[in-house]
Order: C-alpha cells, then sequence, then structure tokens
C-alpha cells in the first residue's frame, strides 16, 4: 500500500503548503524573558489575528510521527489545538484516512486561516473527516465526541495546560499528546505537570533537527 501521506492530493498539498510557508511571512522574532510579559498581556485573539498571514506549521517529522501514532492507536477521535493552515491536520487526516476509521476535531481563532483551511481540505478530498472549530479552544473543545486518543497541542503554549485538562477526561488509558515547540519558556508548566508522575502520564521529550523539541505524554 502506498500511504496517503506520499501520493495524492493530501500528499500534494502538504508540499504545496510547506512551499508556500517557506515564502511567507515568519512569525515575530522570539522574546526577550522581559518582553514576555508584555506579550502575556495581548489578548490570545489579539496575537491569533497578528500571526493570521504565519503559518508556524509543525515539521515534516513531528507530522509523520503523529501520523505513525494515529496508524498505530486507530483512535476515535483525533483533536488538534492551533491549525493554523492546517499543514498539521493533513498529516492527522492522511492517518485517519488510511485507518479508515475515527474523526478529526481541530480549533483556530483566525477567520482567515479556517477559510483557507477549509478550501484546502476539501480540495485535498478530506473535508469529511475534519471538523473545524471556530473560536478559542478552552471554549471550543469542551464538549467535542467520542474517546480521544490522539492529541496535538500546537497553539499559544501557555494554553497547553489549560487545553490539556480540559480534555483529559475524555482520554483513554494509552492516549498519546504530542505538545509542539516544548523548548518555549512558556511551557514550563505544562510540562511540569505531564512530568509529574501524580498526574497520569509518561512523558519523554524528543529534539527535532531544528532547535526544536517535542514532548510525547502519555496516559497511563
Ligand atoms: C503554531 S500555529 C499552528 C500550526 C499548525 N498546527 C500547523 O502545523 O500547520 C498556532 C495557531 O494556533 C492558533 N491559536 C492560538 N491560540 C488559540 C486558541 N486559544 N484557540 C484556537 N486557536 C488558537 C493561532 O491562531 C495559530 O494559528
Amino acid at each position: 500500500m502506498i500511504s496517503t501521506l506520499h501520493s495524492g492530493p493530501v500528499a500534494d498539498a502538504i508540499e504545496r503548503l510547506y512551499a508556500a510557508a517557506q515564502s511567507g511571512p515568519r512569525p515575530g522574532p522570539r522574546r526577550a524573558p522581559g518582553d514576555r510579559e508584555t506579550e502575556r498581556e495581548r489578548s490570545v485573539a489579539e496575537r491569533a489575528a497578528d500571526a493570521a498571514d504565519a503559518f508556524m506549521a509543525i515539521s515534516p517529522d513531528t507530522g509523520r510521527l503523529l501520523y505513525s501514532f494515529i496508524r498505530a492507536a486507530k483512535p476515535p477521535t483525533v483533536v488538534e489545538f492551533g491549525m493554523s493552515y492546517g499543514i498539521s491536520t493533513l498529516f492527522l487526516a492522511a492517518a485517519v484516512r488510511d485507518n479508515n476509521f475515527g474523526r478529526i476535531y481541530t480549533t483556530e481563532l483566525s477567520e482567515k486561516k479556517i477559510a483557507a483551511a477549509q478550501k484546502t481540505f476539501i480540495d485535498a478530498g478530506v473535508g469529511d473527516l475534519i471538523t473545524v472549530l471556530a473560536g478559542d479552544a478552552r471554549d471550543t473543545l469542551t464538549d467535542i465526541e467520542g474517546q480521544v486518543g490522539v492529541v496535538l497541542l500546537d497553539g499559544w503554549k501557555e494554553l497547553y495546560l489549560p487545553v490539556i485538562t480540559l480534555l483529559e477526561s475524555r482520554m483513554p488509558t494509552g492516549a498519546v499528546v504530542v505538545a509542539d515547540n516544548a523548548e518555549s519558556p512558556d511551557m514550563a508548566p505544562y510540562l511540569d505537570y505531564v512530568r509529574d508522575p501524580a498526574n497520569g502520564y509518561v512523558s519523554v521529550n524528543i529534539a527535532g533537527k531544528r532547535n526544536d523539541t517535542v514532548e510525547i505524554s502519555s496516559r497511563v
């Protein structure tokens, strides 16, 4: 079998979007520690509006990792926090398509990104697998259906902890959480949480090829 990731409209869309991300605007420079406080004071929605043209996509390696987790676990429900233009969502959708089972719930604040991604998903033939929830993940992810087997956390980093605690009651033993950009100082409370055995995870940090790391945590 040739996977949906390797050939066909999803593979083509991923390639096209990575090329667009390369030539598009980049997110602003990383903030110095003093600036971070000022940055946090700006609302979640304001920062999303400022980043409306930036892709900020996961790496292809992280995409392939997510694909593999979903193929292995065959979860009924996959959740993504932070869709942007949907590169990561296409990796998730490739796996759900190849499993012939499951559904993806993803969430995004930027209306511009939502409109573009929904068109991409339909053009790539995976629109039927993806529910796009418009709005703040802390509201939109409160009542999604099904047992959540795989989660990608890739929205604003200081929200990883409130978002995962929101989903936990629907995450069975064995559910896997992939948290992107674990090197971000804003992720410290999340990392403390998933690395404390009392909170019911086994967690490992994996270095990427750039200066990025992902934290992979499984529910035990
Ligand atoms: C790093 S980008 C996501 C990249 C995407 N996962 C990919 O790999 O293509 C983060 C996105 O999360 C969105 N976001 C941030 N906070 C959010 C929130 N509270 N609710 C919904 N979306 C949010 C931002 O608007 C931004 O588009």
